[in-house]
C-alpha cells in the first residue's frame, strides 16, 4: 500500500519525541495530543517518559512552593533537545514566559469546571445537609482555591464542613472516598474525563459555586522557540477562543502575582456566539471562606488587558491581603 505523498515523505523523518510525565493523567493527555500531531504532520510520535519534582515529592504542593514543579523537568528536556515537544496541563504552567520556548498550541478546552466525587452518589448540598445532623462532611482537596470556595459555600448555607488537605493522583484521591476515609473529594472534571472516569463524579460544580483554576481544562503544547517548523506545525492544534480565554485568566493571575497554588479562581467564557467578546469572572478568597473578593469584566480585543484590568480592580478591593504568602 502506498501512503499519500506528504505522509510518505514525513514518515521517513525520525519520530517526533513527546516528553511526558508518567502519571495516568499525563499519559492520557500526551496520548491524545500524540495522535492529533501524528494526524496533522503524518509523522510518528513517540512518548518519552520524564519524572518531575512534583511526581517525586510527597509534600503538599503549597509547601514545595510553588509553581512549575510539574513542568521544569520537561522544559529542561526541551531546551536540551532530548525531546521535541511537551504537553502540560495549562493550569500547572507558571505564568512567566520561559526563555527559549514557545507555547505552540492551546487546543480546544474541555469542561473547565470542578467535580465532586462523593460517597453514595451524593451531591454537595446533600453531603453538607447530612453532615449538619451527624458530623460535618469531610471533603478532601489540596487546593487553597477549592478550600476557600467550599468553605464560603458552606458558610452561605449556614452548614458546617471540614476540608481535609490531601494530594496525590486522581486514583489516590478517589481512593479516600472509596475507603470511607472521606465523604468526598474535589477534582477537575477534565482530568476525570480524560481518564474515562467522569462517570464517577456525583456532581459537576457550577462556576457560580466554584470558579475553576486559571487555565483548568486546557492543555499547553510547548516546543523550543528555535524549532520554527515544528512550532508552525503544532499551531494547527491551536483553538483561538480557548487561547483568548486562558490568556485573560493567566494575565489576571500574573497581575495578582499569584501562583497555581494561590486561592484564585478565574474563568473566561465567550459571551455571545459568533463574537470575540469574553466575560472574565474571578475570585480571591481566604482559605476559610470568610472573606472573598469576586468580580467580573467583559471585553473583546485584548484578552491580556482584560485580565490585567480586572486584577487591578481586585487588588484595589483588597485582594492581595487575602492571598497569604504569595508564591511568584
Ligand atoms: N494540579 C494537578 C492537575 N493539573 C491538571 C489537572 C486536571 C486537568 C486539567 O485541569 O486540565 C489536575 C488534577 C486536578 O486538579 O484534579
Amino acid at each position: 500500500m502506498t501512503p499519500p505523498p506528504a505522509h510518505g515523505a514525513a514518515a521517513e523523518l525520525p519520530p517526533l519525541r513527546l516528553g511526558t510525565r508518567r502519571s495516568a493523567l499525563a499519559m492520557a493527555q500526551s496520548g491524545m495530543i500524540a495522535d492529533a500531531v501524528s494526524r496533522l504532520t503524518g509523522r510518528q510520535v513517540e512518548l518519552v517518559e520524564i519524572t518531575t519534582f512534583g511526581d517525586v515529592s510527597r509534600e503538599a504542593l503549597a509547601q514545595i512552593g510553588g509553581t512549575g514543579v510539574f513542568v521544569s523537568a520537561l522544559r529542561d528536556a526541551l531546551l536540551a533537545g532530548t525531546i521535541d515537544f511537551a504537553v502540560h496541563s495549562l493550569k500547572d504552567l507558571p505564568t512567566a514566559a520561559p526563555e527559549g520556548l514557545v507555547l505552540a498550541a492551546v487546543p480546544l478546552r474541555e469542561d473547565p469546571r470542578d467535580a465532586l466525587v462523593a460517597r453514595d452518589g451524593l451531591t454537595l448540598p446533600e453531603l453538607l445537609e447530612k453532615g449538619a445532623h451527624t458530623r460535618p462532611a469531610r471533603i478532601g482537596t489540596g487546593s487553597p482555591r477549592r478550600m476557600a470556595q467550599l468553605n464560603a459555600y458552606a458558610r452561605s448555607q449556614g452548614l458546617p464542613v471540614e476540608t481535609v488537605a490531601i494530594r496525590g493522583n486522581v486514583d489516590t484521591r478517589i481512593g479516600y472516598v472509596r475507603s470511607g476515609e472521606l465523604d468526598g473529594v474535589l477534582l477537575a472534571a477534565a482530568g476525570l474525563n480524560r481518564l474515562g472516569r467522569l462517570g464517577e463524579a456525583t456532581q459537576i460544580l457550577d462556576a457560580e459555586l466554584m470558579l475553576p483554576a486559571p487555565g483548568q481544562g486546557a492543555l499547553a503544547v510547548e516546543c523550543a522557540a528555535g524549532n520554527t517548523e515544528l512550532a508552525q506545525a503544532l499551531s494547527g492544534l491551536d483553538d483561538a477562543p480557548t487561547r483568548a480565554a486562558v490568556t485573560a485568566e493567566r494575565a489576571l493571575l500574573a497581575a495578582l502575582e499569584a501562583g497555581c497554588s494561590a486561592p484564585v479562581g478565574a474563568l473566561a467564557l465567550p459571551r455571545r456566539v459568533e463574537s470575540d467578546e469574553i466575560e472574565l469572572r474571578a475570585l480571591v478568597g481566604t482559605v476559610d471562606g470568610a472573606t472573598v473578593v469576586q468580580m467580573s469584566a467583559t471585553g473583546h480585543d485584548a484578552a491580556d488587558e482584560l485580565g490585567r484590568g480586572l486584577a487591578a480592580r481586585m487588588l484595589a478591593a483588597g485582594a492581595a491581603g487575602l492571598m497569604g504568602e504569595r508564591a511568584k
